[in-house]
């Protein structure tokens, strides 16, 4: 009979000696593949791929809608696509989001201030920025998640890592600086919302441009926004890294 059709009746035999008595696996285990049966350990992972976990069965499931809901919603991922025509304008948001300008920018600043209130906070910005880049680096190796297929990769400026989209760097930095710019600069209520409005719309322009698939962008935002956490525990000051400060206080 196939391999599929012998069933636990097979399995139960396989398990048994000459006296019918059941054997220890362990023991019987050689013996037994040698005579053609299955050892025990090939027959607990085929029932467990026959009755996956709970756990197993929700996970399949979350991605499967994940996929269907991120294609579907990559509306801009290409010129042809429904929102094609919002695609140049989902590309501005991108690079207002996008690693290289804010490290810059953050770098530039902290050369040209003269106060030393405005130093602290911005080297703490260029720390959680480098903190960022490297996270997110790590996870995407690790994952390993690619991209998904709607996606054109004509992203600017990228490295190697970002040809995975688990987690979003893009969504991880929107939340990380949202946070931090809402902590340290004293806006006005309107200034206040845009900021978070401009988070939102740089994670969500991540799924419609194709480039992420809606968890990538999910996780992204929670990772910047426990991230600032961890920046605000380290945080630097004349006090705590007095060599760091002395760079630009000469
Ligand atoms: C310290 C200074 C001033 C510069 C550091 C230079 C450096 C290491 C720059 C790297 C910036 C860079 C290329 C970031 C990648 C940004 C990116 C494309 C992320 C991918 O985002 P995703 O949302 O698609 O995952």
């Amino acid at each position: 009979a196939p391999e599929g059709d012998r069933g636990p009746r097979h399995s139960q035999k396989c398990l048994q000696d000459s006296s019918g008595s059941m054997q220890a696996p362990a023991a019987g285990a050689m013996s037994h593949e040698r005579a053609g049966c299955p050892s025990l350990r090939s027959l607990t992972e085929d029932c467990m791929r026959l009755n996956p976990s709970f756990a197993g069965i929700a996970l399949r499931s979350l991605l499967a809608v994940d996929l269907w809901a991120s294609k579907r919603l990559g509306v801009c991922a290409a010129e042809g696509s429904a929102w094609g025509g919002a695609r140049p304008l989902m590309k501005v948001v991108e690079v207002s989001g996008h690693g290289l300008p804010w490290l810059l920018g953050t770098a530039y600043g902290l050369c040209q201030s003269d106060s030393a209130a405005t130093r602290e906070v911005l080297l703490n910005l260029l720390f959680a920025l480098l903190l960022d880049l490297v996270l997110v680096a790590v996870v995407k190796g690790l994952v390993k998640r690619r991209r998904p297929t709607h996606n054109k990769m004509d992203m600017f400026v990228t490295i190697s890592v970002d040809k995975y989209s688990f987690p979003s760097g893009h969504a991880t930095r929107a939340a990380l600086v949202c946070r931090f710019v809402l902590h340290h600069l004293v806006l006005a209520v309107p200034l206040r919302v845009l900021v978070v409005l401009w988070a939102l719309i740089v994670g969500i322009s991540r799924v419609m441009l194709g480039r992420h698939n809606v968890t990538d962008v999910l996780f992204g935002l929670f990772l910047g926004y426990a991230l600032y956490s961890v920046v605000e525990y380290c945080w630097l000051s004349p006090l705590s890294a007095p060599a760091l400060f002395a760079l630009w206080s000469s």
